[in-house]
């Protein structure tokens, strides 16, 4: 009788996190492009006269398409009938595409005489031709970034099912943080290298984004090896090949009540993550009167405070479990840190005050390590893994839904609450107090459906709070 050998690649723990760091990598260089203007958008008003709203709806073009064309939605059919190989690829020329867009928008070449630079100019005047072609090509980008973003979801569930998969989340989006960290450094670096201009951080990010095209090249050929050897493994087990995902299954899915809970439970929360993270260098220059580089670098811990603790906490849940109890204590900081920034009376050049802005900083990175860490991995424990692609683009597209309309509403807030007359008497100070308000209230719903998320748990024993890693 043959011997049946049950080791695959994923069995091997070296191949197992290279295949980690490859995708992750993709995935750091796509997060540094993100945030590339976030800390630059004072020197976007001054150069470019891009107001706060002009700003807050570029910055939420990255979920329009993804939200109103429903590409998230097709992405996951895609992602679970052509694969991750075929859909990683997509996504980073997706993500080349866009960022290119975006990048001839803001530059130089992009300016009065070109015949689309007029048309762009012929309706909607007060947004700016180059800001509406850099919302359309930060649209694309958003398609292509949210499709990677499934798609490596998928794949560390792949390679890490009864193995370290929270742990190894967890280290996916330390990584990604990582990026985020260090373009809050090097983005005012760039802009500031000789003249001032946003260009040129943005041209480094894109050449970065080839990189992250050819680590997730490289991947593919690790997949296509995992992916025979399993088929051979079926073969000689003589299991039946897996059903693919049906259209049906949509419908089981959003009359999953537990599932929705969690997906509305995401929404609120990032929508206090992603879109502060747009407004937050400055949101410190306002309040603290810190310089862009000194707002964009105290800022820069909040990322590296989530680097830290996201793959601990990701350790801790594969071992000890607590995922629902995670998401509620990760809501209630957020709260914390947005009210702190609402209406703690900052003082120009107070020490207590950077004080306790560091603190406020800090918390909402210890907040943003524990939703994500346990949020991610608590899907597949919800959903049948034949559509599990589906199952995150479907959080996925609820989530950008809230990422596109929060910074719209932020900006606009920023903009009532700052009207000409009072932002001249306050020497164009902006008062942030209604806008960080807006945020902390995002915090609170989350909380309550964290512990609505726990008392079904509870109920129905889906196994939130249990360890993911089987002794
Ligand atoms: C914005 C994006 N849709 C998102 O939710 N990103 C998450 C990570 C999702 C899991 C990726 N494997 C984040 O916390 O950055």
């Amino acid at each position: 009788m043959n011997k049946i050998s049950h080791e695959t690649m994923r069995e091997s723990s070296v191949l197992r996190w290279s295949a980690l760091i490859l995708v992750a990598l993709t995935m750091f260089f796509a997060y540094m492009f993100v945030d590339v203007l976030s800390p630059l958008q004072t020197l976007l008003e001054q150069q470019k006269g891009w107001t706060p709203e002009v700003y807050g709806t570029f910055a939420s073009s990255e979920y329009f398409l993804n939200v109103f064309v429903f590409f998230l939605f097709f992405a996951g059919i895609i992602l679970d009938k052509m694969g991750i190989r075929f859909t990683g690829l997509l996504s980073c020329i997706i993500m080349l595409i866009g960022a290119g867009i975006k990048l001839y928008a803001i530059s130089d070449w992009f300016g009065a005489d070109n015949a689309l630079y007029d048309l762009l100019n012929s309706f909607a005047v007060s947004f700016p031709p180059a800001a509406k072609l850099a919302s359309v090509g930060f649209a694309i980008f958003g398609c292509g970034i949210e499709m990677a973003g499934i798609t490596v979801s998928k794949t560390i569930v792949k390679w890490f099912t009864g193995k370290e998969m929270a742990l190894a989340m967890g280290l996916e989006m330390a990584i990604a943080r990582l990026g985020v960290a260090v373009v809050f450094w090097i983005s005012p670096y760039f802009a500031n290298l000789g003249t001032p201009d946003v260009v040129r951080p943005v041209a480094v990010c894109c050449l970065l984004l080839c990189i992250g095209f050819l680590t997730f090249f490289v991947y593919t050929l690790m997949d296509k090896k995992l992916d025979s050897q399993d088929s051979t493994l079926s073969k000689e087990l003589d299991e039946e090949p897996e059903e693919g995902f049906k259209m049906s299954d949509l419908g089981k899915l959003l009359t999953n009540k537990v599932y929705i809970i969690t997906a509305l439970l995401c929404v609120l929360y990032y929508a206090a993550i992603f879109p502060f993270q747009k407004f937050a260098t400055s949101m410190l220059e306002n309040r603290l009167g810190l310089s862009t580089t000194d707002a964009s670098q105290l800022f820069s811990w909040f990322p590296i405070g989530a680097m830290i603790l996201t793959p601990l906490l990701g350790w801790f849940l594969d071992k000890k479990g607590k995922g629902a109890t995670m998401l509620i204590f990760g809501s209630i900081l957020v709260f914390v840190c947005h009210m702190t920034f609402a209406i703690y009376p900052f003082v120009e050049g107070d020490s207590n005050s950077l004080l306790v802005a560091y603190s406020a900083i800090i918390v909402l990175g210890v907040s943003f390590s524990l939703v994500p860490a346990a949020l991610w991995p608590s899907i597949p424990h919800l959903v049948d893994k034949t559509y599990l692609g589906s199952a995150y683009s479907i959080v996925f597209l609820i989530q950008n839904f809230g990422l596109w309309l929060f910074p719209i509403i932020i900006g606009v807030v920023l903009d009532k609450s700052n009207p000409a007359e009072v932002l001249i008497a306050n020497n164009g100070v902006y008062n942030y107090t209604p806008a960080m308000l807006v945020f902390a209230s995002c915090g609170i719903f989350a909380c309550i459906l964290g512990l609505w998320l726990k008392a079904e748990d509870k109920k129905h024993g889906y196994g939130l709070e249990e360890p993911n890693v089987k002794s």
